[in-house]
């Protein structure tokens, strides 16, 4: 039988102590659901005593039903020299309605007289008043002992005293925290061995990240008895971060064999990440391990090879069960391995030995070389995939364009682009402006695509990048245009290079439309008959 781990997640409290990160109500309910339904047993909602937007957060919580987590309050001990039934931080506590009460004191003699300038005796009385306070208030108590390996390292009996104090006052859990994130995991491991040897109250371990340890110190205090653990979604907190659960939840269950969330919960790990990234604000690295997008990305031609005769070859565990997938990467580094893959996906009839597959790996190594980047632009890769193996439709072909940018003193620059294209053997001449260039540019093209697809005004841009390539290379005097495009239920990337930054966004803008016309047969075509009837025809 697995021995069990409870997870504690602190993205709602100590998560938005970091640095870029403020969540509204709203956003708190909502990440506190994905919590719930990722399976974490505590789900620490913020500090009543701190401002009214917690307070709030509790009021909601409480007609709300979790089918697997307990919502905490987090607060501190009460003040010195006073009764906790008068404190009203603990009152809070008790008034938010949470089942938990998550409570930090001092373990570090050197905190007591500096931090909080009193006597070492006195806090003691402060943990155990206040943690007593709570019991009798019905809630189950969390003692965070804070600083508790620093204390440890300076004057060990102290550091057990105040434990021992939080126990005998019938604290639920003793957490041990690395608050100032710069213990190391040999350290973590011997300390928590001797606590949970100097008390029978379960113990947990809370870590920072500020020697990037945050992980390791988690996972090396549960080897050594701890059987909770507190972190953050995507490491999200103070200075460098908490201890990251994206991580730990599945190096825990995948690795070490303890029981902590079900297989369908792993399931959702990485949707859970990237939606709180998503209300966070925060940019997730493609590079975040189990979760990030590159988590299981293979780009090297060997390493591609590889995982197509066994994906463990390069895969430390399975992407599905944390609800990621693996991924192939086509750029300068890929053999034809790589293509292959991306053929297959595609479905095209791909023969390794075929010339037309040499052919294309050339192909897209010489663009790389002059500045393309498949791997952020699937769409231009598929594009130019098909039509290498499958050959393309024309859709339209470019006669000219030309832009005006007027800009006269007192008044807004104005873009205009005027496009000529080729439909269906067809010469449209459309002109439009826009609030820049690409707008108007992307608005002219559709002015004269929109009457043979009228569905294209579902589709919308809706990201723009623009990268100068390195000055001192090959690529000398070059840009690299990144589009984004979304027709709400999903999006594409593609990409132009040119020296000429118009040139650059055409080349995307020509694709990204491409793309939906043809490649994904994302929008039909309507013949002359159904024009006249929809209104489309230009007279
Ligand atoms: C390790 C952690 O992450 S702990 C959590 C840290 N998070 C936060 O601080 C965010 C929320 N904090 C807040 O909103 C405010 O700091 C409040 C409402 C809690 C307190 O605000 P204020 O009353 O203005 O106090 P302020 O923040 O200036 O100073 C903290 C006070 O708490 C006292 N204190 C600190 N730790 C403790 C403790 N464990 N037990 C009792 N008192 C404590 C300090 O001595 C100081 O009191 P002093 O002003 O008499 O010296
Ligand atoms: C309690 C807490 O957040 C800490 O010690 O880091």
């Amino acid at each position: 039988m697995p021995t069990s781990v409870k997870i504690f997640d602190t993205t709602l409290r100590d998560g938005t102590q970091g640095e870029g990160i403020s969540l509204s109500v709203e956003d708190k309910i909502k990440i506190a659901r994905k919590l719930d339904e990722l399976g974490v047993h505590y789900i620490e909602g913020g500090w009543p005593g701190s401002n009214s937007k917690d307070i709030e957060f509790f009021e909601r919580a409480r007609s709300m039903t979790f089918k697997n987590a307990k919502i905490t309050a987090f607060g501190s001990t009460r003040r010195k020299d006073s009764l906790a039934s008068d404190d009203i931080n603990l009152n809070r506590l008790v008034e938010s309605g949470a089942s938990v009460a998550t409570i930090f004191g001092k373990s570090w003699d050197f905190h007591v007289t500096t931090a909080i300038q009193t006597t070492l005796e006195e806090n003691l009385n402060m943990i155990y008043d206040s943690v007593l306070f709570l019991k009798k208030s019905g809630m189950e108590v969390i003692y965070d002992a804070e600083h508790f390996f620093d204390g440890y390292k300076n004057n060990p009996e102290y550091a057990l005293q105040t434990i021992r104090k939080a126990q005998d006052a019938g604290a639920d859990w003793i957490v041990l925290c690395d608050t100032n994130g710069g213990s190391l995991p040999g350290e973590v491991s011997e300390i928590v061995s001797i606590v949970t040897k100097s008390v029978t109250t379960p113990v947990g371990i809370h870590a920072h990240n500020d020697c990037e340890l945050g992980v390791a110190n988690s996972l090396a205090a549960v080897q050594a008895g701890a059987r909770q653990v507190q972190g953050t979604i995507n490491g999200y907190g103070e200075r460098c971060g908490n201890a990251n659960l994206s991580s730990i939840i599945p190096n825990l269950q995948l690795k070490l064999h303890y029981e902590v969330i079900s297989v369908e919960e792993l399931q959702t790990l990485t949707s859970v990440s990237r939606y709180i990234s998503e209300i966070a604000n925060m940019h997730m690295p493609v590079n975040q391990p189990y979760v990030g997008n590159a988590a299981f990305a293979h780009k090297g031609g060997i390493h591609v090879s590889a995982i197509l005769k066994d994906a463990s070859t390069y895969e430390h565990t399975k992407p599905e069960l944390v609800g990621n997938k693996q991924r192939v990467l086509v750029s300068e580094l890929a053999g034809q391995s790589n293509v292959l893959v991306k053929a297959q996906e595609l479905n095209l009839d791909f023969n390794k030995e075929h010339q037309k597959t040499k052919e294309i790996i050339e192909k897209i190594k010489e663009m790389e070389h002059q500045g393309y980047q498949f791997e952020g632009a699937d769409a231009t890769l598929e594009l130019l995939l098909r039509e290498a193996f499958e050959g393309l439709e024309e859709i339209f072909t470019l006669e000219s364009f030309k832009m005006l940018v007027e800009k006269s003193a007192n008044q807004a620059v104005v873009s205009e682009a005027i496009v000529k294209v080729k439909v269906h053997g067809e010469t449209i001449y459309t002109a439009a402006e826009g609030n820049g260039p690409v707008n108007a540019l992307d608005n002219a093209l559709r002015k004269a695509l929109i009457q043979y697809y009228p569905d294209i005004k579902n589709i919308h841009l809706s990201d723009y990048k623009v990268r100068v390539l390195d000055e001192k290379g090959a690529t000398a005097g070059k840009v690299r245009v990144l589009m984004e495009t979304t027709d709400f239920k999903s999006t594409w990337n593609t990409l132009g290079v040119s020296s000429n930054i118009i040139e650059a966004s055409w080349y995307a803008l020509v694709d990204s439309l491409r793309y939906a016309l043809i490649s994904r047969q994302r929008v039909e075509p309507v013949n002359k008959d159904q024009q006249e009837r929809l209104g489309l025809v230009n007279h």
